[in-house]
C-alpha cells in the first residue's frame, strides 16, 4: 500500500440541519446509532475473501446483520469491495496484480461471483439485491451525480438492497476512486445517510499498527488533534485490500465534513455496533449536516478551471457570501463552459472557494477587471451578470492534516 493520502477539503456554506431542524441527523453519538434511518455500510476485501475465493460464511453473517437492520426499518446501502480479490483464484492469481488490465479482468470475473453470492444470501431473507457500479466520473459531473442519486433512491423506495462497488472492469487508473472507503463516504453523502459504517479486518483504529504491543484502540475521534501522532501508514491485509487505514481515516474525514458520523470496526462486531455498544472507533461530525449539493461542489465535483481574484473580491464576495463579479477577477485559466465548476483562488494562489461559473473560458478573459456597467456598454447586455452567483459557490478552508 502506498502512503498516498486523499486531500480532504473542508468547506463552510450555510448548512442545513441543527438540533431544532426535523432534517437534523438523529445519530450524534455511538449510543444514538440505533436511531439511524439510513446507513451506508462498507465492507473491505479482506473481510469478504480468502486466498481460495469468496468467504461465503463471512458474507452470510454480514447479510444477516443487514437483514436485521432492514427488518427494523433502517434503510441500508452496502458498498462492497472484493470483486478483484474474488477473481484471483479463478484466474490463477495469488496477489493483487499491478497492471490495470489484469485488475480489470479479475474484477470482471469476481464481481459476478460476488453478486451471485449476495443475491443467494439475501434471498434467505426474501430480499432482492440490485447492483450499482460507479466510476469517479459519475460522481464528478452534476448530471451523472443526480442520475446515480435517482437510481439509488429508487432502489431504496422499491425496498431493493443496493450493493455498490466501483466499476473496476472498466475504470482506468485516471478515472478511479482507487479505494472503496472514499467511494463509501461519497455514497453516504449521495444518499444523505445518517451514518457511515466501515467494516474491516481490524476492530478499530489503533494508535499504531495493531500488531504492535503498545498500540491502543482509539475509541473516539472528535477532531484532528485526536489523530496527531497516530500511525496509519503500515500496510494491511496481505495483498487484497487497497486502502488500509489511511483511506478509512480520510473517508471518515469526508463524511464528517458533510455532517455524517462514521463508525469503524470489524465485520464480526457489526451487530454490537448497531446496538450502540462501545466497539470500534467513532468519528464525530465536524459540523452540521451540509446540503448534498454543497457537499458535491466542495468534495466531488470535477474542477475545470480557476479564477484568481483580488483582495477586494476576497473581502467583498468570499468573506461575505456574495456573488463574484468580473471586476474582482484578475486572471483565468482552464477550459470550461458556462455551468462548469471552477476554483476561486486569492492572489497568493490559495483556493478559497469552488463554484459554478456562468460564462465560458473564452468569455471571462474579456470581462476581467471590468465593472458591470462597463461590461454592458462594451460587450452587450449578456455580459452584465455575475460570474459566480452567491448561491453557486462553497467556501473551502485549508486541507486538514488528519493524521501524521
Ligand atoms: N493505526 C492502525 N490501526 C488499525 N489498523 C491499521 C493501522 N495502521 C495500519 N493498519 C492496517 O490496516 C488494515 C485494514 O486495511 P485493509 O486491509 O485495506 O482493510 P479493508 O480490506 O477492510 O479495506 C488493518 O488490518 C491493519 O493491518
Ligand atoms: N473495488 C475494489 C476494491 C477496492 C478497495 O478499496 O478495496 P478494500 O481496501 O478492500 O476496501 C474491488 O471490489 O475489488
Amino acid at each position: 500500500m502506498s502512503a498516498r493520502r486523499t486531500v480532504v477539503t473542508r468547506y463552510a456554506t450555510p448548512a442545513t440541519g441543527g438540533p431544532e431542524d426535523p432534517k437534523a441527523n438523529p445519530v450524534t453519538t455511538r449510543e444514538t446509532l440505533p436511531a439511524a434511518r439510513r446507513v451506508v455500510i462498507k465492507i473491505g476485501s479482506s473481510s469478504l475473501t480468502t486466498p481460495t475465493g469468496l468467504n461465503t460464511e463471512a458474507i452470510d453473517a454480514l447479510v444477516d446483520v443487514v437483514a436485521d437492520l432492514r427488518s427494523r426499518g433502517t434503510q441500508v446501502v452496502l458498498v462492497s469491495s472484493g470483486a478483484i480479490a474474488a477473481g484471483f483464484p479463478q484466474l490463477g492469481l495469488t496477489r493483487r496484480p499491478k497492471d490495470t488490465a489484469t485488475q480489470q479482468a479479475a474484477a470482471s470475473v469476481g464481481q459476478g461471483s460476488l453478486m451471485a453470492h449476495y443475491s443467494q444470501s439475501f434471498a434467505r431473507h426474501a430480499t432482492t439485491v440490485g447492483q450499482v457500479l460507479l466510476t469517479a466520473e459519475e460522481l464528478m459531473r452534476r448530471g451523472q451525480y443526480i442520475n446515480a442519486h435517482r437510481s439509488l433512491a429508487r432502489l431504496l423506495t422499491m425496498d431493493v438492497m443496493p450493493i455498490v462497488n466501483e466499476n473496476d472492469a472498466v475504470a482506468t487508473r485516471e478515472i478511479r476512486f482507487g479505494d472503496n472507503d472514499r467511494l463509501a463516504a461519497l455514497t453516504a453523502n449521495l444518499v444523505k445517510a445518517d451514518l457511515l459504517v466501515l467494516l474491516s479486518d481490524v476492530d478499530a483504529l489503533y494508535t499504531g499498527h495493531p500488531s504492535l504491543p503498545d498500540s491502543r484502540r482509539i475509541a473516539t475521534v472528535s477532531s484532528d488533534e485526536d489523530l496527531a501522532g497516530v500511525d496509519v501508514r503500515t500496510p494491511g491485509s496481505a495483498g487484497v485490500g487497497t486502502g488500509g487505514m489511511v483511506t478509512k481515516v480520510d473517508a471518515a474525514g469526508i463524511a464528517a465534513t458533510t455532517g455524517i458520523p462514521t463508525l469503524l470496526t470489524s465485520a464480526p462486531n457489526a451487530a454490537a455496533a448497531f446496538a450502540g455498544e462501545d466497539v470500534g472507533t467513532w468519528f464525530e461530525v465536524a459540523g452540521r449536516r451540509r446540503s448534498a449539493r454543497a457537499a458535491w461542489l466542495g468534495l466531488t465535483a470535477e474542477v475545470r478551471g480557476r479564477l484568481t481574484i483580488d483582495d477586494g473580491a476576497v473581502a467583498g464576495a468570499i468573506d461575505r457570501g456574495r456573488s463574484l463579479l468580473a471586476a474582482g477577477i484578475t486572471d483565468v485559466s482552464g477550459q470550461f463552459t458556462a455551468g462548469d465548476v471552477v476554483e476561486i483562488a486569492d492572489q497568493d494562489g490559495r483556493v478559497r472557494a469552488r463554484g459554478l461559473v456562468q460564462y465560458s473560458a473564452s468569455q471571462v478573459p474579456r470581462m476581467l477587471g471590468r465593472s458591470t456597467a462597463v461590461l454592458k456598454e462594451e460587450l452587450g447586455a449578456g455580459y452584465d451578470g455575475v460570474v459566480v452567483h452567491a448561491d453557486d459557490w462553497v467556501r473551502l478552508a485549508p486541507s486538514h492534516a488528519a493524521y501524521s
